[in-house]
């Protein structure tokens, strides 16, 4: 059977988006395993599928590269909205989109017939605290933040000496997460610029993760390093955030970007 798949990437963290209205996948978990590998398969951080909902215009699946399904993903939500406009899935330019984390809803930045960025209304951050690693670990201080899918940001002076390989794994399986964590590294440059890298809980490193941005603005308002508005700076882009403190809705705008169209035989 052949799928006909679009990759693309926001930030330059890159997904296979399928519709699943034309082509219905039964096993979404296997395919994003075998698709996402870089010499024998697409190549990406995951899969994801778009679909119908009686609560929203679209739903949004998520599989990470290791074939686990996460309940939002920042950057995949962008895309999808730039995916239903250009491809006459929907006139409008303000798309609901079902999630396993609820309802979001995506403001499209329209140029010329083209999306060219995406805000989404992430919702309201939950579960902000700091956390203690305890002893025996790389670092010992984080903010655990969820934006749907779970956070740790750990803030350092220097990000050269941040050996992500290396630390990543071992924070993202740490006990206080029994369902792992999406790990980011952030290091404040000015008022209102982070720059950060991240550890995706079952991707590894990516150039960029959307809710990871939202947790980084989160954890540098909440430890009064950046209130306000800031921009998050990963490998692959940059993600403007706004987000006015507790209690509050979170907003993130940032690119969303085709790569190719394929077709791929099952
Ligand atoms: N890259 C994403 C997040 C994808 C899911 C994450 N790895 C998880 O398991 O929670 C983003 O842009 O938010």
């Amino acid at each position: 059977m052949k799928i006909e798949f679009t990759k693309m990437q926001g930030a330059g963290n890159d997904y296979i988006y399928v519709n699943t209205l034309i082509y219905p996948l039964p096993n979404p978990e296997e395919l994003a395993v075998a698709w996402s590998r870089p010499h024998t398969g697409i190549g990406s951080d995951g899969l994801v599928l778009i679909g119908s909902s009686g609560k929203a215009d679209f739903s949004m699946r998520i599989f990470n590269a290791d074939g686990s399904e996460a309940k939002m993903c920042g950057n995949a939500s962008r895309c999808i909205g730039k995916y239903v406009y250009e491809y006459g899935l929907t006139r409008k330019t303000e798309v609901t989109l079902d999630t396993l984390s609820g309802i979001k809803t995506l403001r499209l930045h329209v140029e010329d017939g083209k999306v060219d960025a995406v805000t989404v209304d992430m919702g309201i951050p939950a579960e902000i605290h700091p956390v203690d690693l305890g002893e025996g670990y790389p670092y010992r201080e984080g903010i655990a933040v969820s934006m749907g899918n779970p956070h740790l940001v750990i803030f350092v002076d220097d990000m050269e000496q941040v050996d992500l390989p290396r630390v990543g794994p071992v924070l993202e399986h740490h006990p206080l997460f029994p369902d792992r964590v999406n790990v980011e590294f952030a290091q404040v440059l000015a008022p209102g610029r982070v720059r950060m890298r991240v550890w995706e809980r079952g991707s590894g490193i990516t150039m960029a993760c959307g809710t990871g941005a939202c947790a980084t603005a989160v954890a540098s308002a909440y430890t009064h390093r950046c209130p306000g508005e800031s921009d998050i700076i990963m490998d692959g882009g940059t993600l403007r955030i706004r987000w006015a403190g507790e209690g509050t809705r979170l907003f993130m705008t940032g690119p969303a970007e085709k790569v190719f169209d394929g077709v791929i035989t099952v």
